[in-house]
């Protein structure tokens, strides 16, 4: 699991979803996460069916946010949970192993440590810059990847109005994905953003394979 984890935008617009989803796709995507805080159940059934389909058929694995009972109806790879949503021990024991679990650990590395004793597949950090989507308090740092390179097993991504600029010193200190909303959604052209975002990797290997 490496490079660019997109995350989509609160759209209703399930056509303007899909077109947008499928070009960054097509680009080159790790993992695709179905995050609408707007939908109701019906929208997210289909949207999240939509999604589904338009990830098998580009061989990227579809990831679920908050709702576990959509992440089975639809059969997806897997689901993302955060402070308010179920616990990854719960929902590792009913998913069972063969699902990608992911959990959000803000910049709480006792977080991170216990979600992954608790049977997460990856863990995320965040926010660690303003977001165009999401309120919060810009507090975590980017030294907390320091300690996730010593102590995690599992990989860890970053999140939190990420572009390719300011997430390279983070990928460069070892975050294992890049999630990014905006920077990719709001572009004028989402492929050359998710190929930007891909490019910090391959300049990680260059440098890794240098060492
Ligand atoms: C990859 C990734 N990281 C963090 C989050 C945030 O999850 P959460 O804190 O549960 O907040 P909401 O996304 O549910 O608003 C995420 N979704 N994905
Ligand atoms: C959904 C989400 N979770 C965050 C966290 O810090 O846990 S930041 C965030 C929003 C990410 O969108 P953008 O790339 O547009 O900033
Ligand atoms: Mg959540």
């Amino acid at each position: 699991m490496q490079g660019l984890y997109l995350v989509t935008p609160n759209w209703d617009d399930t056509p303007r979803l899909l077109a947008a989803t499928e070009l960054a796709l097509a680009a080159g995507v790790a993992l695709l996460q179905y995050r609408n805080k707007d939908a109701g159940p019906e929208l997210r059934m289909e949207q999240g069916r939509a999604l589904r389909a338009l990830c098998r058929r580009h061989g990227v694995p579809f990831i679920v946010n908050d709702h576990v009972d959509l992440c089975l109806l639809l059969d997806a790879d897997g689901v993302h949970l955060g402070g308010t949503d179920a616990e990854v021990a719960k929902v590792r024991a009913l998913l069972g192993p063969g699902k990608i679990i992911g959990a959000s650990c803000y910049g709480d590395m006792q977080r991170a440590l216990d979600a992954q004793a608790a049977g997460a597949s990856y863990v995320a950090f965040g926010g660690f810059y303003p977001s165009r989507v999401k309120q919060y308090a810009v507090t975590t740092q980017p030294a907390i990847l320091d300690q996730a390179r010593a102590l995690m097993s599992v990989p860890y991504v970053v999140i939190g109005g990420m572009t390719p600029a300011n997430a390279a010193p983070l990928a460069a200190r070892g975050a294992h994905m890049v999630a990014a909303i905006s920077s990719v959604y709001l572009a004028d052209d989402p492929a050359a953003a998710v190929r930007e975002f891909n490019g910090l990797y391959r300049t990680t290997e260059i440098r890794d394979a240098a060492a």
